[in-house]
């Protein structure tokens, strides 16, 4: 149904005829009779309508321009007011003939003639019947011709054919009205409201959005029922064009709604971050676009970024997740995708670094330096990763440092005890509440180059936990042949770390897992001996304390002698960190002292040694002596180093029990059973009486029992002091040792022996007995570690005993 097409001349609204409520006529079918039973007159004046047809019973504004028309509506509406209506056949014909127009017309009574400010007049007219014209009279002024009726051929009355018809046609008109975004809802009213059903086919058709030859065609069916089902078929046609197009707006419409939505909502939230002061967050994103410019990274993580922040451009700022991509944004920025510091590959240097930072590690360092070389010549960084393995405080940390110092690279450091959570390592994934990358990502993110000197450690205090294995993710870091392309769950992104340099450092081999230790090439570092760590003291620990404490070399004088004693005394350790501490104890004293402006220059004496640091707390004199039948000095590894042990024995009456305390460990349990086991059976050999084993107990006591100890090494030490026991002979003096025994009494290698010697050489050991397989293991440590001990290379517990006891029984022997 159109609105335009209403008019014959020039246009007038569907809406403005449904305003005026005279121009709907409430026929019903008996008014409709009466028109169809009008008498027509013979002779009628002609008006031709340019773009319209006028259907029987259908009312219709029509405007008249030309002068013909005008002149024909003037002289009809002064008399009979009956005109005929026919529609022209092209509308652009200004002057119609009569071959221009179509011969079926409509017969029309004027209701009311308006003339118009603009010149025109405007008719309204209403359609009664059709007619045929039979003759052209006259064409001047305007055309007349004779008529004749065309009887309509109508639908029996109880046709229930056309009743459905009809009712199909309301039905549908109601629909059209309802989804065409032109026609007004009060159209419906009229619809509902039309009783004949004739007029309302010629309603419906009079405005059908249908071309004037068509609306002709319609006018021209004679049969009512065919035209209802003509005009029914292009009801259908428009209902179906209206919902198409209702389906490609609604589309269009929600597309552009919903932009519509997010950009004032984008627009809303510009204006409250510029109200409270905040960077709006295009600014920011602009800033991003920038830095991202400068990145040296490759197209995969360029791509990634673009793709990600058009994500964060699309989100609310006001969002928890906004921070969050934000902060991701900002970590893929801040990382120094193919940024390298330039190396220093000059060897001298580098040992001249070393040496400045480190005494001594003469091994250590040339093992590093032969490192550098092969880097310096391949240039490529898949050689093996370091490990420095040693106890606490001998400088593996910040050997590091000076590697990397030396190399001219960055150094960064985490430390890894301790750490049971995979994603310390690897990062958690961006959905986790508080997600972050793990900690070699961050590390990097911090030193800003893809080639540091990457030191981890404590390696070996990485444990296995609930949340996963950090060793195995460790594995991927240190795996030259995968770490080209690491993956951090929180960047999402592979990352280089095949330029790093690592250097990993432990306290322990075993506890390292052995996938890692296959990665690493191991570098001992040892402890330290006395003599060592007074020229460690003199030269690092007290400038570096003096420096610490703002004061100058001329402050405090300690005299090499009072450094020795600060390390006996005071520390027992295989590094210095604990001899650094006091060593700062005697620094503040001075500090104070000058503070106080009592003195310039601070000279350490012995006793003020006693005064800042208190008695000596490590007195072994006590065991030095050997008065005592079943006491012998030891030598263990520990974590921290090497240390000596004492192992007593006593004998109480009673029916031959072993007791043993001191914290012991299965192994060193099961020692001390082998070692009595061994002099039983061989008591005769050993000038010991059977008897004795039922008589008495034995009590094997290791002092310091708050200390777990553990291991077979304790083995001949044992033994010797059971022997010394029920032999009641002396133990030599100065003697110590370490082996572990079988039944048939064979002495067995074990190891640490390189911390061992340092701890006996720090308690002024003088001998030491050892498995004659431990050989090999002396003649690797350097000679003036050396200085001063006595090795005895053993294979049989007999060797053991005649070397460690002598003929002489202790002052009060027993008589057993
Ligand atoms: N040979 C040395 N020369 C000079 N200073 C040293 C030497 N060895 C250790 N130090 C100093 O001792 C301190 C402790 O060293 P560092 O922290 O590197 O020990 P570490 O072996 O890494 O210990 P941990 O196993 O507990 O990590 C540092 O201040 C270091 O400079």
């Amino acid at each position: 149904m159109t609105k335009s097409k209403l008019t014959s001349i020039d246009s007038l609204s569907f809406q403005d005829l449904q305003g005026d409520a005279d121009f709907i006529p409430l026929m019903t079918n008996e008014d409709e009779d009466a028109m169809d039973k009008e008498e027509l007159p013979e002779v009628l004046p002609i008006l031709p309508l340019r773009n319209t047809v006028l259907f029987p019973g259908v009312i219709i504004p029509i405007t008249a321009g030309r002068d013909k028309s005008i002149k024909l509506i003037n002289e009809t509406n002064k008399g009979s007011k009956i005109i005929g209506v026919v529609s022209q056949k092209e509308e652009e014909k200004e002057e119609p003939g009569i071959e221009d127009i179509n011969t079926t017309g409509t017969v029309a009574k004027i209701l009311r003639v308006l003339k118009m400010p603009d010149g025109n007049t405007t008719v309204i007219i209403q359609g009664t019947k059709r007619f045929k014209v039979s003759e052209v009279l006259t064409s001047e002024p305007y055309i007349t011709a004779t008529i004749t009726d065309v009887a309509e051929a109508k639908p029996a009355k109880d046709s229930a054919e056309f009743k459905e018809v009809i009712k199909s046609i309301r039905k549908l008109a109601l629909d059209i009205i309802k989804d065409s975004p032109t026609i007004p809802t009060e159209a419906s009213f009229a619809i509902k409201n039309i009783k004949s059903d004739a007029f309302l086919i010629n309603f419906v058709s009079s405005n059908l959005n249908i071309s004037v030859k068509e609306k002709q065609e319609l006018l021209e069916i004679s049969s009512l029922m065919d035209r209802a089902m003509e005009t029914l078929k292009y009801m259908n046609l428009e209902l179906q064009k209206l919902s198409l197009r209702n389906d490609i707006h609604s589309k269009v419409h929600s597309d552009i709604n919903q932009q519509q939505r997010e950009y004032f909502l984008h627009q809303q939230m510009k204006t409250i971050q510029e109200e409270l002061g905040g960077s709006s967050s295009e600014e920011e994103i602009e800033a991003m676009r920038v830095r991202a410019k400068s990145k040296s990274w490759n197209k995969e993580v360029g791509e990634h970024f673009d793709k990600e922040l058009a994500k964060l451009q699309r989100m609310n700022p006001q969002v928890a997740e906004y921070s969050i991509q934000r902060s991701y944004l900002d970590l893929i920025l801040d990382l120094p995708w193919n940024e390298f510091s330039v190396d220093k590959f000059d060897l001298k240097r580098a040992r001249k670094i070393l040496d400045r930072d480190h005494f001594g590690l003469d091994d250590v360092k040339k093992r590093i330096i032969e490192y550098l070389a092969v880097l310096k010549l391949r240039n490529d960084m898949k050689s093996p990763i370091l490990c420095l393995y040693g106890p606490p405080g001998v400088g593996k940390t910040s050997l590091g440092k000076s590697i990397a110092e030396a190399l001219g690279r960055k150094y960064v450091r985490i430390s890894l005890g301790g750490l049971r959570d995979e994603a310390e390592i690897r990062g958690h994934r961006k959905t986790y509440i508080g997600a972050m990358p793990g900690r070699i990502i961050k590390s990097l993110k911090k030193v800003k180059t893809s080639n540091p000197v990457f030191v981890l450690d404590e390696i070996d205090k990485l444990s296995v936990g609930s949340q996963g294995d950090p060793s195995s993710a460790m594995l991927e870091v240190l795996d030259p042949e995968q770490n080209n392309a690491f993956y951090d769950n929180f960047l999402e992104l592979g990352f280089d770390l095949s330029k790093v340099m690592f250097i990993a450092t432990s306290n322990s081999l075993s506890t390292i897992q052995p996938a890692l230790r296959d990665r690493m090439e191991i570098i001992n570092v040892s402890g330290y001996t006395i003599e060592e760590k007074v020229e460690i003291a003199k030269r690092h620990l007290l400038p570096k304390q003096l420096e610490e404490h703002g004061l100058k070399k001329e402050h405090l004088q300690i005299p090499k002698p009072q450094l020795e004693k600060i390390v006996e005394g005071y520390t027992r350790e295989s590094g210095v960190r604990s001899l650094e501490k006091q060593i700062a104890k005697m620094v503040r004293y001075a500090a104070m002292n000058i503070a106080m402006e009592e003195e310039y220059t601070v000279k350490i004496t012995n006793d003020i040694i006693v005064e800042v640091l208190g008695a000596p707390r490590l007195e072994r004199d006590k065991y030095e002596n050997n008065d005592v039948a079943g006491v012998v000095t030891g030598l263990a590894w520990t974590r921290v180093g090497g240390d000596i042990l004492f192992i007593e024995s006593t004998l109480s009456k009673g029916k031959g029990l072993l007791n043993m305390t001191g914290n012991l460990g299965k192994v060193m349990k099961e020692s001390a059973t082998l070692a009595m086991e061994y002099i039983k059976s061989n008591a005769e050999l050993l000038g010991v009486d059977p008897e004795v084993f039922d008589k008495y107990n034995v009590h094997i006591h290791v002092p310091e029992g708050a200390t777990p100890k553990d291991g077979p090494s304790a083995g001949i030490t044992m033994l010797t002091s059971l022997v010394s026991l029920f032999t009641q002979r002396k133990v030599k003096k100065s003697i110590a040792m370490t082996g572990e025994i079988t039944l048939r009494g064979k002495v067995l290698p074990v190891g640490g022996i390189k911390e061992k010697i340092l701890a006996a050489k720090r308690a002024r050991i003088k001998e030491i007995l050892l498995c004659e397989d431990n050989k090999r293991d002396i003649d690797e440590i350097k000679p003036e570690y050396l200085k001063g001990l006595k090795f005895h290379y053993v294979k049989e517990m007999s060797d053991v005993l005649s070397l460690a006891l002598t003929k002489e029984k202790v002052k009060n022997a027993k008589k057993l």
